[in-house]
């Protein structure tokens, strides 16, 4: 991790180095841990479900503009597969779908999900940059800014395993969502981690990745933050003059 050295890592310490950025995981942030901690309020984990729909619906549009910027199609052949476990495919309605499930299984409204009104202009902020960011860099360091997904089923899990109990209230329908990316994760991962591995391998590369997938970390953090304060500490944007949702819904 060191970028002065002139030697690489070893493929096998670059993993082990991209693995332990799992420190920052948004697993450890605040909102999260009261969430699978059972302290929740029904209008936090309302406030997080629609405000994680506006990540749910980037997702697809980010993978598209990776297949979009990369000339192989080999790699494009699998990574199509992202966008169809999001947006379904033939007798499968996909992962946004399932979201919306959850949505109504915590007691929203599919209306206020789609039509954003929950989302806080930061939540927004942090998706878009995701977003821009795979549109402008090479698909190899985009591809490498999805490797947060190697922490994912672990969070996945955390919340099928104690959700029911703490939240009997949450229709058990809404579970599908969670249970359908614990496999998608860990395939997603295997590819994108190969490509990473493959990519970066000079020392500055190396730390290049680092860079990148420290930037995804703070995507997903700063979601949080910006939920805790709407949620948490009941301080939303222009909580000091109004009540009301005056922020934009997206341009
Ligand atoms: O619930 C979560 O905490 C979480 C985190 C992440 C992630 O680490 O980026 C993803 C997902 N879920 C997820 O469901 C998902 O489909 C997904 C795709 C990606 C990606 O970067 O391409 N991340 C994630």
């Amino acid at each position: 991790m060191n970028a002065k050295a002139n030697t690489p890592l070893s493929r096998a310490d670059f993993e082990k180095a991209l693995r332990a950025k799992g420190a920052y995981y948004h697993i450890h942030h605040p909102f999260h841990r009261a969430m699978y901690g059972g302290e929740c309020t029904p209008e936090q984990i309302r406030g997080w479900v629609a405000n994680r729909y506006y990540y749910q619906i980037k997702i697809p549009q980010k993978d598209a503009a990776i297949m979009a910027n990369c000339p192989d199609a080999a790699v494009r052949r699998l990574w199509l597969q992202r966008i169809l476990d999001h947006d379904g495919h033939s007798d499968d309605a996909g992962g946004i779908e399932a979201w919306l499930l959850l949505a109504e299984s915590v007691g929203l409204s599919r209306e206020e999900v789609i039509d954003q009104r929950h989302v806080l202009p930061g939540v927004r902020f942090a998706v878009d940059a995701y977003l821009n960011f795979a549109r402008r860099a090479s698909w190899q360091e985009a591809a490498c800014s999805s490797l947060t997904e190697l922490f994912a089923p672990e969070i996945h899990q955390s919340r099928l395993d104690s959700w029911p109990d703490h939240y009997p209230w949450i229709e058990p329908d809404g579970y599908r969502y969670f249970r359908k990316r614990l496999s998608e994760a860990r395939r997603d991962v295997e590819h994108g981690l190969g490509i990473t591995l493959d990519h970066f391998q000079s020392p500055a590369q190396q730390q290049r990745a680092f860079e990148i997938l420290q930037f995804k970390l703070d995507i997903l953090w700063t979601m949080l933050d910006a939920m805790s304060m709407a949620y948490v500490h009941k301080t939303p944007p222009y909580h000091t003059v109004t009540d009301a949702k005056v922020w934009h819904r997206g341009l």
